[in-house]
């Protein structure tokens, strides 16, 4: 190819490329009908035709390039992947109920919206949801649908469709009947957990991460539907992972603005040690089942580190004055939006003197009873990181 047959060819495609970005769909299927193989080529951005017209929200030609035979985007490899998410995130709501309709045909796609309980005693998995069961949900307003991603596979295997590509999961929040949605499921025994702390507890770990984006993401939703800014109304936007204010001359359209975006809250657990390095404090919560005590845990307030956000909480909680603190691992806790910082912190006082309005008792364990307490983790809603901090002091003789 000579380069003056290449910069022709670059041509039709900028060509092509335009006239999807500006929404001329008359233009845009004259060049699909000279050239078909266009549909697929970047152009100087390194954007295709589809990403252009889903950007600026030219639903039309959108539905044209979605429904064409030499349409290649869906092709789920690690290139196409990151290609999805670019377009996922710079489209709206509309583009994504398009984009569901046609993948489906070459991809797997599953919706979580419950669990399926009764599979072993004591294991909990999510249910799964075939895009034709749930479709009629996307076109009502109260819809909420949110992409998660797609999942990682480092081998795909080829299931009884024949489909190999790995799944890509969505979270919808919907006002219809949760007893009639179940229904939906091809799954059996499928029901909405009725005590989320402990039944969460129970998913494999990649099935409480998909579990906890779905949930602390859908219930920023439920709680931020105006702007917290000016009160006006909001829009859906980045797949999801943004509001938008309605109210164009509102202040949270210019420079950095969190209320804009999911909430993460951060919060500190710790496990504080005796002086004597032989106890821990554990504390319970009224609300806690009876006999149940876990780590001190509080919210980290404004303007403070970890390290002093552990001081504060555990002498708020127990009177206990703390040295020491050391940050051990972390992980999200959905209810709604916390993440836990689990960090071994040591004593410097040992006198108890609980805060009843938030701490109902709290004792100085010795090691022997802490291990009695974490043998009982399945019946116990016990999180990660709290099992953790409790293995690391039994470890420390
Ligand atoms: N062992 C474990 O796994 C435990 C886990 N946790 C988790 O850790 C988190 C925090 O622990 P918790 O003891 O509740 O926290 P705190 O000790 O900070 O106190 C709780 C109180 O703080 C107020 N509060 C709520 N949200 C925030 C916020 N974003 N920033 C500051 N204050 C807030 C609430 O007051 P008001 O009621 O007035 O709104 C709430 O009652 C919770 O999400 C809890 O689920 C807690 C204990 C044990
Ligand atoms: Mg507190
Ligand atoms: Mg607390
Ligand atoms: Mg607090
Ligand atoms: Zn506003």
């Amino acid at each position: 190819m000579t380069s003056l047959q290449m910069s022709a060819k670059e041509e039709m495609v900028e060509k092509f490329l335009d006239a999807a970005a500006r929404g001329d769909v008359v233009l845009v299927t004259a060049h699909l009908a000279q050239l078909p193989s266009v549909i697929n080529q970047t152009g100087y951005s390194g954007w295709t035709a589809l990403m252009l017209a889903a950007r600026n929200g030219h639903y039309d030609v959108v539905e044209k390039l979605l429904s064409h035979r030499y349409m290649q985007f869906l092709m789920i490899t690690t290139v196409s992947a990151s290609c999805l998410m670019t377009l996922l995130y710079k489209t709206a709501l509309q583009v994504l109920n398009i984009l569901l309709k046609h993948w489906v045909k070459v991809a797997k796609v599953e919706c979580n919206l419950g669990l399926n309980q009764k599979l072993k005693a004591g294991e909990t998995k999510l249910c799964r949801f075939r895009y034709d069961a749930v479709k009629d949900l996307f076109q009502k307003p109260a819809t909420v649908l949110i992409f998660l991603g797609v999942e990682k596979r480092k081998n795909p295997s080829s299931s009884s469709d024949g489909v190999r590509e790995p799944p890509a999961w969505f979270a919808i929040g919907t006002d219809e009947d949760t007893v009639e949605l179940l229904k939906r499921s091809r799954e059996k025994n499928c029901c909405f957990p009725k005590s989320p702390h402990r039944d969460l507890l129970k998913l494999n770990e990649e099935e409480a991460g998909v579990m906890a984006q779905a949930r602390s993401v859908l219930a920023w939703h439920s709680r931020y539907s105006f702007c917290p800014t000016c009160g006006s109304s909001t829009s859906l936007e980045e797949a999801g992972y943004k509001r938008k204010c309605l109210n164009s001359e509102c202040r949270s359209q210019q420079g950095v603005h969190n209320t804009c975006y999911p909430r993460v809250d951060p919060v500190v657990i710790m496990l504080v040690i005796h002086p004597d390095g032989n106890q821990c404090l554990l504390g319970r919560k009224k609300m806690f089942p009876a006999g149940f005590f876990s780590c001190l845990a509080g919210f980290v307030e404004p303007g403070e580190s970890l390290e002093e956000a552990v001081r504060r909480e555990v002498e708020e909680e127990s009177g206990v004055k703390v040295g020491p603190v050391h940050y051990v691992s972390c992980q999200p806790w959905p209810m709604p939006s916390s993440l836990m910082m689990g960090c071994l912190a040591v004593a410097v006082s040992t006198d108890i003197r609980v805060d009843e309005s938030e701490i109902e008792e709290a004792h100085w364990f010795p090691r022997h009873l802490s291990s009695l307490t974490l043998g009982k983790k399945n019946f116990y809603p016990f999180s990660q990181t709290t099992n953790q901090l409790i293995i690391r002091h039994i470890n420390q003789q």
